[in-house]
């Protein structure tokens, strides 16, 4: 492994098994056959692929929210498989996640404060009730959420409002390392930038590495520094964005290239401030 990849994913595959549904038959799915790819510190690697192409499952097995069938996770220089529960409990704090929909993600009956601060409650060594309030209204601040964001509940948030509230919880342990989940999918376009800068930002002023997951590459070419695309389970290609966008080598490369070309409004004007295109 070399000395600046944060995260290698080799081999990994993952069977599902059994019924989905009552309503379902039991059938076998191998929704990843074989997942390779590298993420270096600091770097916004995309994974992009046509829905069911097994994005989430990946994402998940890194986070261990899924247990592989089979391959290796290696974090840090560490085999994420190898590691005990207890072992992976600490390592947890490091590798967060940000969901497409934070709507659902939320417990609708809880206030935003109170579930930024639940993971320092569970995960936090201080456990004193002032320093974790006091956690959960600067990374609210961090965010762009004014203060009194902290009493209201879910539903009395916008959808961009929402993913800020999302991006706040994953954020409050000081994660290094973050999956975004299609997390602008849901979003109106010009929110959709505005969360993007975001988390642009944050990652400058965190050190964040993100594995960002999405079904297109409208939003690849302003924020990844390197693309992989995933088909049927496979990695059909990885490379630089800048290569992917100048000289993309798959026909399933070129069909979702031509996704972007329908950019209009704020993101056009996003698209505008990239230099590598
Ligand atoms: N729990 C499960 N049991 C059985 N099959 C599953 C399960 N979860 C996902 N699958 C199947 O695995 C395949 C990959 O799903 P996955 O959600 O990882 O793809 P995706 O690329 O993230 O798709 P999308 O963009 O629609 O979210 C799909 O065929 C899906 O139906």
């Amino acid at each position: 492994m070399k000395e600046d990849t944060l995260i290698e994913v080799q081999g990994l595959q993952k069977v599902y098994s059994g019924k989905r549904s009552l309503f379902t038959p039991s059938k076998k799915v191998t929704a990843v056959k074989d997942v390779s790819f590298s993420i270096r510190k600091g770097e916004t690697f995309g994974l992009i692929g046509e829905s069911g192409s097994g994005k989430t499952t990946v994402g998940r097995m890194i986070l261990r929210l899924i247990e592989p069938t089979n391959g290796s996770i290696i974090y840090n220089g560490q085999s994420l498989r190898d590691l005990s529960n207890k072992e992976m409990t600490s390592l947890r704090k490091e590798i967060q996640i940000v969901f497409q929909d934070s709507g659902s993600a939320f417990n609708p009956r809880k206030t935003i404060g109170a579930q930024i601060a639940h993971p320092l409650k569970k995960f936090g060594e201080n456990q004193d009730p002032q320093f974790i309030h006091q956690q959960v209204l600067k990374m609210l601040e961090v965010v762009g959420l004014r203060a009194d964001f902290f009493h209201r509940y879910p539903h009395e948030l916008s959808g961009g409002q929402r993913q800020r509230a999302g991006i706040a919880r994953a954020l409050i342990l000081k994660p290094k390392f973050l999956v975004l989940d299609e997390p602008v999918a849901a979003l109106d376009v010009s929110v959709k930038a505005q969360i993007i800068n975001l988390l642009i930002d944050l990652q400058k002023e965190f050190q964040l590495t993100y594995l960002f997951i999405a079904h297109n590459l409208d939003l690849v070419a302003y924020f990844c520094n390197r693309v992989a695309v995933l088909s049927k389970g496979e990695v059909i290609e990885t490379s630089s964005t800048i290569d992917l966008f100048n000289n993309p080598k798959h026909e399933m490369t070129k069909k979702l290239l031509s996704s972007i070309l329908t950019l209009e409004g704020d993101l056009g004007e996003v698209y505008k401030k990239r230099s590598v295109i």
